[in-house]
């Protein structure tokens, strides 16, 4: 587990915003005709709360979270954040990828700078930067650049870049999907950790149903595409969580029938 510096650790539990995600549709006009990829989906998130999406692979979920994220507007239907419209992209909502995407010619230190220093805030917030490494657990990798780092000291130098702009929404799209398993199961502990402590709202898409139930206090269930909600599964486990839980088990039972699949193996 990664230590958390006490000034952070301190802040109030829940400052996390609230989605509201209200009958949206949204279809891509492509050169042989129109692709609809979500249908009517209306789906909230509570402040601080942790909500996993699981579906289909090209059901649309990526779509929906760079609605979210503001980068494109949808078709039909509304998205706000603590109901403000979401029309553009703001640092109250960052989003983690996959791939972390760091620049090769600036140090970790930089580029988790990126986000202040665009903001104009860097000269008298500096301190956030060294924060934001320490709650990742790279503060002595600040003057590293990114060939030196394993793939997973680049995915958490890819979340202190999110987490130094102090985000109230965490978009979490596939963030640990290039990494061994090792790393996995370590890097999904630590970010349950992160999100304990920071107490921003998190929406994360992964094709991984423990990772999802092992995280998120809510699993949203797409049908495959055009993107409709099937179900949710509430999972109210205390955190920590065990990964033999026998109700993790009835749960991952429950995801895979919903996505067609038995458990037998
Ligand atoms: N910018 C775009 N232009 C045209 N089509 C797109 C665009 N973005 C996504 N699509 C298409 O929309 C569909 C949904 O894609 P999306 O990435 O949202 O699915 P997904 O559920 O996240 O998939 P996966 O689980 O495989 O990552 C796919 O058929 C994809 O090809």
């Amino acid at each position: 587990m990664v230590a958390v510096p006490d000034a952070l650790a301190a802040q109030p539990a829940v400052r996390g915003g609230r989605i509201d995600i209200d009958r949206v549709s949204h279809q891509f006009d492509l050169a042989d005709g129109p692709l609809q990829v979500l249908d009517d989906v209306s789906l909230q998130a509570e402040p601080g709360e942790f909500v996993a999406l699981l579906g289909p692979s090209g059901c649309g979920k990526s779509t929906l979270l760079r609605l979210v994220a503001g980068l494109e507007p949808p078709t039909a239907g509304t998205l706000s954040h603590d109901g403000q419209p979401i029309t553009r992209p703001d640092p109250s909502r960052i989003v983690v990828f996959q791939d972390p995407t760091l620049y090769p010619w600036r140090t970790v230190w930089d580029n988790v700078a990126l986000g202040l220093q665009a903001r104009g805030l860097l000269k008298t917030q500096r301190h956030r930067v060294d924060d934001a490494l320490r709650l990742v657990g790279l503060n002595e990798f600040a003057k590293a650049f990114p060939h030196q780092l394993s793939g997973g000291m680049a995915q958490r130098v890819a979340l202190a870049r999110a987490l130094v702009n102090d985000p109230s929404l965490l978009i979490l799209d596939e963030p640990l999907g290039k990494l061994d398993s090792l790393t996995r199961i370590t890097m999904q502990t630590e970010l349950v950790d992160l999100w304990q402590r920071a107490g921003y709202t998190a929406l994360l898409v992964t094709h991984d149903v423990e990772e999802a139930l092992f995280m998120a206090q809510r699993v949203v269930v797409f049908s495959g595409r055009p993107a409709q909600i099937k179900a949710e599964l509430i999972n109210d486990l205390p955190y920590p969580r065990h990964r033999g839980d026998p109700r993790l088990v009835e749960l991952r039972r429950q995801a895979l029938a919903l996505l067609g699949l038995d458990a037998t193996w």
